[in-house]
């Protein structure tokens, strides 16, 4: 990133991208020191194009079913995100596992967010698990995106306390709410170098946050 520029990202998305308008809105309030420079969809009617436009943002879309196999979709992936010179590939509710050779390229540069306090409740459905588990906590993690998915060293995770009323859809609103404070912080960290893959990697425990963005448990040292 150039001294006195905006750190450049490019997200990635397959739906609805409330994530994303989440980074988008904490770059236009200028809580994020970045921009947003290119949105790439791999569903032609994800809602998130309407967000990019709606903000003027450059969008791609490269519909994984029209390419042969995923070697192939990931190379176009690559060279269009190559394209843009991103400091930063923020997933954000993409729903394509990626090749290794393609996670090897960006690694380090590259992060998603799910919605589960890994390494609990990796891949689906994670509210309906925590919730027949009968757990009392719940949440979402940012992490660097590894060949394994959704087992990347973590960033930075946001908790909340589930309720006795709570079911599955009342917990994905909840925890949508903390996906949309914690992604901006994570960013926020990851542009000004207080955490890179590295140390992500060193650390015993990775940084929480409460519902309210509180830090509740610091960085490990
Ligand atoms: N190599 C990696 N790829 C991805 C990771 C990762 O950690 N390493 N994170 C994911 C996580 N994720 C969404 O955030 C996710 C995980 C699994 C799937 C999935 O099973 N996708 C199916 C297709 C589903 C569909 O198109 O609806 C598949 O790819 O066959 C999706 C998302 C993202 N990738
Ligand atoms: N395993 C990955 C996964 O489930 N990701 C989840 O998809 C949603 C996308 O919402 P959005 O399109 O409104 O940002 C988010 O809740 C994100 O954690």
């Amino acid at each position: 990133m150039a001294a006195g520029e905006k750190a450049r990202l490019v997200v990635l998305a397959s739906g609805n991208g409330s994530n994303f308008q989440a980074i988008i809105d904490a770059c236009e309030s200028g809580r994020l020191d970045a921009e947003v420079v290119l949105l790439v969809v791999n569903r032609p009617g994800a809602y998130a194009l309407e967000r990019a436009r709606t903000h003027g943002i450059p969008s791609r879309l490269i519909d994984h079913t029209t390419y042969p196999d995923r070697e192939a979709f990931d190379a176009e992936l690559a060279a269009v995100i190559d394209e843009a010179r991103p400091d930063w590939i923020i997933m954000a509710g993409f729903m394509r596992i990626l090749t290794d050779g393609f996670v090897d390229r960006f690694q380090g540069r590259l992060i998603n967010i799910h919605p589960s306090l890994l390494p609990k409740y990796p891949g689906m459905n994670t509210h309906a698990r925590a919730l027949e588990a009968g757990d009392l906590k719940h949440g979402a993690t940012v992490h660097f995106v590894t060949p394994t998915v959704d087992a990347g060293p973590p960033i930075v995770q946001g908790r909340l306390e589930i309720l006795d009323n709570d079911d599955v859809e009342s917990l994905k609103q909840r925890i949508h709410g903390v996906e949309h404070r914690l992604y901006p912080l994570a960013i926020d960290w990851l542009v000004k170098g207080k955490i890179d893959f590295e140390r992500a990697e060193k650390q015993s425990r990775p940084a929480v946050v409460d519902a309210s963005g509180a830090l509740i448990v610091p960085p490990s040292p």
